[in-house]
């Protein structure tokens, strides 16, 4: 469990992190998503120890950072494609690492099979691909077998497959019953990933709450109706107060509910081909929320 209450982060003029409170449970893949410069790398930094808040604490399993007995037995962290000294081999790396934090040598083995690595292990790591590399990031956040595990911005760069993998590995990790969060400001990605959502815009909390419930929240429910008698089927919802728009030979009904509209059309003898409800995207979702926050909106 990860818990931010009143984070608080100022450089200088800059409030990066205001305020912020939220938690994260384990056993799901939360995402943790903001437009650029919203304070996610700056939130994370402050739950692993790496900056101090200005006010507020952030919480491993109710410890700061510091005051974790063995901090990668608790916590591991994917936070930038990491330096590897590019003539090490994955395997030396990791070993080198684990030497470092007091982790049994032969764990090396079990995190390099855990992210499909055993295969190049003594090959350079400076010839790897950017998939790879994350790959042994994650390895090596996976040293001290950790309950807890951030990841900031994971999928930066890669490409489909790489992707995938990284999907289904946070998936992964959190039917073992872990803590996961995932920055990310590819939000349809973050809509396939997670699970539950702590959204932030300027520093500040947007929302936290299920992605199905976010989406539903913040984006209009419609309903896309196709009908053989569409002109008899309009003139009917135009005595209902519900707004009606026409598109690809059908129409999209908003305010009222599909069960509603299917009994309209029934009670007057409609024959209809289409009755879906349309759920909104978490791309609408969030512009929709994080509007007046979006820093470096396109121009
Ligand atoms: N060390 C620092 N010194 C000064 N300002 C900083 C520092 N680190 C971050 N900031 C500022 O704090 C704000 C939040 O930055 P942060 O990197 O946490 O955002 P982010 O959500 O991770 O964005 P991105 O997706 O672009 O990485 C930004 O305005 C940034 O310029």
């Amino acid at each position: 469990m990860i818990e931010a209450k009143g984070l608080t982060k100022r450089y200088g003029d800059t409030l990066a992190v205001n305020d912020l409170s939220f938690q994260v449970r384990p056993g799901t893949v939360t995402g943790f998503l903001g437009p650029n410069g919203a304070g996610k790398s700056t939130t994370m930094r402050m739950i692993l120890g790496l900056d101090r808040p200005t006010k507020g604490t952030a919480t491993v399993n109710g410890k700061h950072y510091h005051e974790l007995k063995h901090p990668l037995r608790t916590v591991g962290a994917l936070l930038e494609a990491r330096w590897v000294h590019p003539n090490r081999s994955a395997r030396a790396h990791l070993t080198w690492l684990a030497k470092a934090n007091g982790i049994p040598k032969r764990r090396v083995e079990d995190v390099l099979d855990i992210v499909g690595l055993t295969s190049v292990a003594s090959k350079r790591a400076g010839g790897f691909s950017l998939g790879m590399s994350q790959r042994l990031g994650i390895a090596g956040a996976l040293l001290g077998d950790p309950e807890v595990l951030l990841f900031d911005e994971p999928v930066n760069g890669l490409d489909p497959e790489g992707i995938l993998w990284m999907r289904k590995f946070m998936h992964r990790l959190a039917d073992e019953g872990r803590t996961v969060l995932v920055s990310s400001h590819l939000l349809s990605e973050m809509s396939l990933t997670a699970n539950e959502l702590v959204v932030i815009g300027k520093g500040e909390l947007v929302a936290q709450s299920s992605t199905a419930d976010f989406v539903a929240r913040a984006t209009e429910q419609t309903v896309r109706v196709r009908s053989p008698q569409l002109s008899v089927l309009v003139d009917v919802l135009s005595g209902e107060d519900v707004g009606v728009r026409e598109e690809d030979g059908g129409v999209v009904v908003s305010g009222m509910d599909s069960e509603s509209i299917g009994e309209l059309a029934a009670k007057h003898s409609i024959v209809l081909h289409e009755l879906s409800p349309q759920q909104g995207s978490l791309e609408q979702a969030f512009m929709h929320l994080t509007g007046d926050t979006v820093e470096y909106a396109t121009q």
